[in-house]
């Protein structure tokens, strides 16, 4: 399959989920203006019918790429996840058919250690039972099971972009603060890193998760595990649903092993706001249930849109796949006065022989070229005189093991 480079209002970008303004804003700055934007995901179904004409679309959590939505996505470049977690693409599947997929791996992370802060405060006091109660018009004035959070032990399982801004604060406010991670990691502040995971659930009083979804991940935190943890600990969750086993934390929670809890995401969420939220952590007053609201503010969602408005623009206008999440990363310098090939293969043997054995039969002088490989595919990028262009594409499509080939003017 290959493509020939369209002029920018021909190029067809769906925005879904609501993102951000600044994504628009971003994309019309830089001359897209054939933006479609919706404020929902769409079922599978509808998202089939719909891609197949578009060549980026921008998604959030809400939204699956599943391998059969790539597989209609015949026009499709690349995807822009406006958020951290690309869990909802079959990156292998896209990897596989040429489409780049891009995210924001910083911008949303401060707003939520910000919440998770709060959420260990109110939490540690028992504020959100208090609260419930005073709504029921119950008056609850008692210090039992209110503590300060000076002292107390945070154990954060995963230290990365999140979980060391959590650590900072935390420290801010007198904790003492033990992380797990799969890595070995340079500790900020005076954290220390526990060399497993039963250790740093025996000792801490709050354990916090972030962590990404992959298959080691998938019930980290299960009966075992909250079995372990102090009597009366607290657990949050704003990694994803899939981490925590829910049916046994309501179960420690009917059985009061752990004080309270604060889950933002959950193993099935709500397609849209207009759907019912159900879970078994419904009927807990101390457990704070927030609709995967972490990294959703003003600051962090237009922060993400510029940042990955600007990456698939980059990517459009000059090829260039620095920070993508299943591609080879090449960074490139800005096109003048020539043409670029963009030519995405099968990483096997002999690719770049025949595209320089082609191209020195046909006398096309290469002015640049740049090749990124990895286990599955390579990517190459060739500048060339504009005269020789339209054969060096059509050159190009015919190599043998080509995934995807496009022109930059
Ligand atoms: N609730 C929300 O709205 C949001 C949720 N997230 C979630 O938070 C996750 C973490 O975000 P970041 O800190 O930015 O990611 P990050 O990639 O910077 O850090 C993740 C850390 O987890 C560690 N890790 C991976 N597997 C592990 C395992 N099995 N056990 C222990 N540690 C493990 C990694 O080594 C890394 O240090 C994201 O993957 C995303 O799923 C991110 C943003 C918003
Ligand atoms: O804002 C969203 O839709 C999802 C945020 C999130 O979970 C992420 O960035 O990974």
């Amino acid at each position: 399959m290959s493509k020939v480079s369209l002029s920018k209002d021909k190029i067809k970008i769906l925005l879904l989920e609501g993102v951000h303004q600044s994504a628009v804003e971003t994309l019309k700055r830089n001359g897209y203006s054939n933006i479609e934007y919706l404020k929902t995901s769409l079922p599978e179904s509808e998202l089939i019918e719909r891609i197949k004409h578009v060549h980026f679309v921008g998604i959030r959590s809400r939204t699956h790429l599943s391998e059969a939505v790539l597989n209609a996505a015949e026009k499709l470049v690349a995807v822009g996840c406006f958020c951290i977690g690309t869990n909802q693409v079959n990156l292998e599947a896209a990897k596989r058919l040429g489409i780049a997929v891009f995210n924001a791996p910083f911008s949303n992370t401060r707003s939520v250690a910000e919440l998770v802060l709060g959420e260990i405060l109110l939490l540690l006091r028992g504020i959100p039972k208090r609260n419930a109660m005073a709504h029921r018009g119950q008056w609850f004035k008692s210090a039992i099971g209110s503590f300060e959070a000076r002292g107390k032990t945070l154990g954060i399982i995963g230290y990365g972009h999140i979980g060391t801004q959590l650590g900072i604060m935390a420290e801010n406010i007198g904790m003492k603060v033990e992380f797990y991670d799969i890595e070995d990691k340079l500790t900020l502040g005076n954290a220390q890193q526990v060399q497993n995971l039963t250790q740093l659930l025996q000792r801490a009083d709050v354990i916090s998760l972030h962590v990404p979804e992959t298959p080691q991940t998938k019930n980290l935190i299960g009966m075992a595990e909250i079995e372990v943890m102090k009597q009366g600990a607290i657990l949050i969750n704003a990694s994803r649903g899939t981490v925590v086993d829910i049916d046994a934390l309501a179960e420690a929670l009917q059985h009061e092993k752990l004080a309270g809890a604060a889950i933002d995401v959950f193993p099935v969420e709500p397609k849209s706001n207009d759907e019912e939220f159900t879970s078994p952590l419904r009927e807990f007053d101390n457990v704070i249930l927030t609709p995967h609201v972490g990294g959703s503010t003003q600051e962090a969602q237009e922060n993400i849109g510029i940042e990955v408005a600007g990456k698939l623009t980059k990517y459009s206008d000059n090829g260039s796949t620095v920070t993508a999440v299943n591609f080879p990363e090449v960074s490139l310098p800005e096109l003048s006065n020539r043409s670029r090939l963009l030519h995405v293969h099968e990483n096997r043997p002999g690719v770049l022989t025949q595209i320089n054995q082609a191209f020195a039969q046909h006398g096309i002088n290469i002015a640049a070229q740049y090749l990124q490989t990895d286990d599955c595919i390579g990517y190459v990028v060739i500048d060339v005189d504009s005269d020789h262009s339209e054969v060096a594409l059509k050159e190009l499509s015919a190599v043998e093991g080509t995934i995807r080939a496009r022109i930059l003017h």
